[in-house]
């Protein structure tokens, strides 16, 4: 029969922060307990719940759930349930039946195991006060979650993830240019919501070719583990829900936007934070939703935090564009007509967001900007600004606010964060390098047919089944739905130019040829993906392997892993259009476009793959195209009409749609293709000086904010070379019977002893272990290699265990000191606050457990400040257990009155840990509050909600930081002993 009854009290071993827990529920097998003041449930399985049973003796101070307190004098039990007897306050005799204890209450783990003998060793006691002090630390630092990654440290980034992470249930889109990092943004937020408490399940939807990539960038950059899931997995669990497999699920958007049912099971989840990633895909309009879109949209409405990621935002259209967007916020973006017209006041901010720069100066100047702001807090600061007299420092922060002022009150900063690559500087340049092919007869046959004959355009439609314009750009694809043709025997790779120029190249190993280097295709369709990569195998002997949205994932990452490896790898990936989206290629700078795309956003895409952050080389993009073909008038129109392959410019929606039909119809006309490409450029550089001066400068004026960013890096180099850590590590790993072997260069070399712990994350008992480093920069330049910081998962295992435990929070040890007589007592106290609250409020932020140590003699004068830690514990020695033990049993009723007397000692401390987490959580949080309602005021952007959670949150962390306790957490006794070299 089990111990448990509904209604008892138990405490959890492991996570005693949770509070006072409540039997729930028992059954055969296991049993549920509600922390009441954490608002957890927990099921534990029956045999070995980590529970500890509550129960008070005679002279406990009790706390009922109702507030008042009483003293025990005596307890019994009626149905298994405790009742106790004491009195009262005001000394009425009293009953307390255990169910109406308060959640709150603490229970004191450290003074009842010392008092029954229970002693840990004495450099477990050491590194517990350690954990403390820097957990402390740790968790109040402003880069907690941004420093542990195993990144560069690049502004943009960290100035999104430290302003997106900060927000409450954080909505946006994240748009930078191709390989900016969007993943590393994505994965920097999520990872800091993890460690803060704020998230703790998220699911992450990616297309299916970047799965893979998803999953390794997760771990090798944040260590983050995540559950992919795919059909043959879902089905492995039966019945059950598949997406309860994991606190982190990546699965393919391709699979589950084809499955309703998956959807459902998804969507019956609680998450905290949904990751959709290429979102350009998610197509809308007014007439039709794509079923990618109402599956995203059906999540988005219930999960709190979303990031939407792409490069190229309105690749779909504006509509499109504003669909997205609407899935973020629906109640701001709900009129197309009024988001349009928004834009139109962007260049006015714009403007005078410049002229700031320029006062105090003309008139003019501050005309451009009152004609912007008209709240009082912004005047105030104009006339700062424009006031001559002002000390230099003082017009400079007026300067600062207001900038930040208006960024933040027009526009879509808040919900959109776009980098552009001439902003963020420092990318290699583009090289275009044309080869002009004769085209080949069975192409030409086809080609002059078209120009003679109106009409056959037309037929060779029905007859290839192709669509208009792509049977005319792609014309091996044409080519090959005509295999009815008796003149179309041989493969076309057979007779293709393209063909042969490659191969040439390919072996070229004169300056300029691609022998020495790796060079990554692009064809539109698969098949001739395929065809060309058989071409290679064929007649030239080269393995080429194809990358396309056909092949599993294994196939595929196979085939990328074959391109990426440097010294074993193959020499060119041949990849389909689709298949190559997202993928990051930066280790190789040739790229062929065998054919072109017929959106500009796809060409840019392309070239994404290798202009890429890391990318240490000037790119040549190799495009070969038949003289007087369609393919090179389209190489024209992208060339002259819009210097599509110079740099992204973010426009090639809007030029698509505006020119994208009238293109396709003059194809294969020269002269009217001169008006469209004239046309095109026209559009192309009006709108192009349009955007630069009113949404492309806004969003680039928002998208990274230098002051702020610094600020953050500067944080995170501070804890990178933060000296501590290696001396905390070598503490704990020793405890924790972990061997670590300097293997020279920095690095070190962790191996499991027998006498290891269990359950240490990437560590296992009769393994290898792992080799890491401490340092940001040597972990970069290995991969194979794990980089050590505060927030790697070994080092928060072992805080957590020590933290959560009781591991070494009784000790004793002895005492040499020529000044004291041998056989005097004295204790070290170690109190740690206690305030349970629910972990979406990331307390730790102002109130982290926070250590008061004191230190009494057997007198119980208090000799805190005349002794520190360090100073006492290195005059320490141990002591046998079974000597501590007798030492403790003989001193029973000294310690008790000790520790009583300690407790009233550190109680003395908390009003002012109260005091302050209280100020600097007010602080914080008014300054927030009072820049979001003035934001609310300008910016429909900011939701109602988001103001209203901030206030709920400013008074949850109040009442919460008022019930803070302290809480005995560690005791130390030493006794002095004589010193026998006297
Ligand atoms: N801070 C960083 N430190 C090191 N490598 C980085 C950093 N940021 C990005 N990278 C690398 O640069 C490449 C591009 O980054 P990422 O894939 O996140 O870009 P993206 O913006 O998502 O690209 P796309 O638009 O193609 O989806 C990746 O290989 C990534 O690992």
């Amino acid at each position: 029969m089990s111990d448990f009854s509904p209604g008892q009290r138990w405490i959890s071993d492991g996570e005693a922060e949770l509070g006072l827990g409540t039997i729930l529920n028992v059954d055969a097998r296991s049993v549920t307990v509600l922390f009441g003041a954490s608002q957890e449930t927990r099921t534990y399985g029956l045999r070995h719940a980590p529970l500890t049973r509550v129960a008070f003796g005679s002279g406990d101070r009790l706390q009922a759930a109702d507030g008042w307190q009483m003293t025990v004098d005596d307890s019994k039990e009626v149905d298994g349930l405790i009742v106790y007897i004491g009195e009262d306050d005001s000394g009425e005799l009293t009953e307390l039946p255990e169910a109406r204890l308060a959640d709150t209450m603490q229970f004191d783990q450290a003074r009842d195991r010392l008092l029954t003998g229970q002693v840990d060793r004495n450099d477990w006691f050491d590194l517990r006060f350690r954990t403390l002090h820097h957990h402390h630390r740790i968790e109040q630092n402003p880069a907690l979650g941004l420093a542990g990654a195993r990144i560069d440290l690049i502004p943009h980034q960290l100035y999104i993830a430290d302003e997106v992470a900060r927000r409450h249930a954080p909505r946006v889109l994240l748009a930078d240019e191709v390989g900016l990092g969007k993943t590393i943004e994505a994965g920097l937020i999520l990872h800091r919501l993890l460690l803060s408490g704020r998230a703790e399940r998220a699911l992450i939807l990616v297309p299916a070719s970047l799965t893979h990539q998803w999953l390794v960038e997760l771990l090798r950059r944040f260590s983050l583990e995540v559950t992919l899931l795919d059909e043959a997995q879902s089905q492995a669990h039966g019945q059950a829900n598949p997406f309860e497999a994991g606190q982190l699920v990546l699965a393919s958007q391709d699979w589950l936007f084809a499955n309703t049912h998956r959807q459902a099971q998804a969507e019956a989840c609680d998450w905290d934070l949904l990751i959709v990633d290429e979102a350009h895909h998610l197509d809308w309009s007014e007439d039709e939703v794509g079923p990618g879109y109402a599956c995203v949209e059906r999540l988005a409405a219930k999960i709190a935090g979303v990031l939407l990621l792409t490069a190229t935002p309105e690749q779909m259209g504006l509509t499109s564009h504003f669909a997205r967007l609407r899935l973020l916020d629906p109640d701001r973006y709900h009129d197309l007509a009024q988001f349009r017209d928004e834009e139109q006041h962007y260049v006015e901010v714009a403007e005078a967001i410049d002229a700031l720069e320029r006062l105090p100066g003309e008139a003019a100047d501050r005309e451009r900007v009152t004609a912007v702001i008209d709240e009082p807090d912004s005047l105030a600061l104009l006339d700062t600004l424009a006031d001559a007299e002002r000390a230099e420092a003082q017009r400079q922060s007026a300067r600062d606010q207001l900038r930040d002022q208006l960024l933040d009150r027009h526009g879509t900063g808040r919900v959109m964060f776009r980098n552009s690559r001439r902003h963020v500087g420092g990318f290699p340049e583009r090289h275009l390098e044309v080869v002009s092919l004769e085209a080949p007869s069975p192409y030409r046959r086809v080609l002059r047919r078209l120009g003679r004959d109106e009409d056959y355009l037309d037929e060779l439609l029905i007859e290839t089944g192709l669509d208009h314009p792509e049977v005319l750009i792609y014309l091996d694809t044409m080519y090959r739905a005509l295999a009815d043709d008796p003149l179309n025997t041989e493969p076309w790779w057979q007779f293709d130019p393209r063909v042969t120029w490659l191969l040439e190249r390919l072996a070229d190993t004169a300056e300029g040829g691609f022998a020495d280097d790796k060079v990554l295709v692009i064809a539109h369709d698969r098949e001739t993906a395929q065809g060309l990569a058989e071409a290679l195998r064929v007649l030239g002997g080269f393995h080429a392997p194809v990358f396309h949205e056909g092949l599993t994932l294994v196939e595929r990452d196979r085939a990328a892993a074959a391109f990426a490896d440097e010294e074993e790898g193959c020499q060119v990936l041949v990849c389909s259009e689709i298949g190559s989206e997202g993928r990051n290629f930066q280790f190789c700078r040739h790229l062929v476009m065998f054919d072109l795309p017929l959106h500009p956003d796809q060409l840019e895409q392309r070239i994404g793959r290798l202009d890429r952050i890391g990318q240490r080389h000037a790119i040549h993009v190799h495009v070969p195209v038949f003289t007087g073909s369609p393919g090179e008038k389209l190489l024209r129109w992208y060339r002259e009409g819009m210097d599509a392959f110079s740099a992204p410019h973010g426009l090639g929606s809007e030029i698509f749609a505006a020119f994208g039909d009238a293109l396709a119809d003059v194809l294969l006309d020269d002269e009217s293709l001169d008006e469209v490409i004239e046309e095109t450029r026209a559009l192309f550089e009006a709108r192009l000086a349009e955007r630069n001066a009113g949404r492309n400068r806004l969003l680039e004026l928002n998208a990274c904010r230098h002051e702020r960013a610094e600020a953050v890096i500067e944080a995170i180099r501070t804890l990178d070379a933060d000296k501590a850590l290696a001396r905390y590590l070598d503490q704990a790993l020793d405890i924790f019977g972990v061997d670590s072997h300097e293997l020279g260069g920095g690095l070190l070399h962790l191996q499991p002893s027998p006498q290891m712990l269990d359950g240490l994350p990437g560590l296992v008992k009769g393994e290898e272990g792992f080799s890491a480093t401490l340092s940001r920069g040597r972990a970069l330049a290995r991969d194979d290699i794990q980089r050590l910081s505060w927030e790697h998962p070994l080092l928060r295992e072992m805080m957590e265990r020590i933290l959560n435990g009781t591991m070494g929070n009784t000790a004793l040890a002895l005492l040499k000191h020529p000044a004291i007589p041998a056989g005097r007592l004295m204790v070290e106290l170690v109190f740690r606050t206690h305030c349970p609250a629910p972990k979406r409020l990331h307390l730790n932020r102002f109130l982290p457990p926070t250590a008061v140590r004191v230190l009494l003699d057997e007198s119980g004068a208090n000799l805190t400040d005349k002794v520190s830690f360090t100073g006492l514990a290195k005059n320490l020695q141990k002591v046998k257990k079974a000597v501590a033990r007798d030492l403790i049993k003989s001193r029973l009723a000294q310690l008790r009155e000790l520790i009583d007397r300690g407790e009233g000692e550190a109680e003395r401390e908390l009003p002012s840990i109260i005091e302050a987490a209280q100020g600097r959580m007010r602080a914080e949080l008014d300054a927030e509050h009072t820049r979001l309602e003035a934001l609310a005021r300008r910016n429909p952007a900011v939701r109602e909600d988001e103001l209203t959670a901030l206030r709920d949150e400013r008074q949850a962390l109040d009442a919460a930081i008022e019930t803070a306790r302290l809480r005995l957490d560690a005791v130390r006794v030493i006794v002095t002993v004589g010193d026998e070299t006297r």
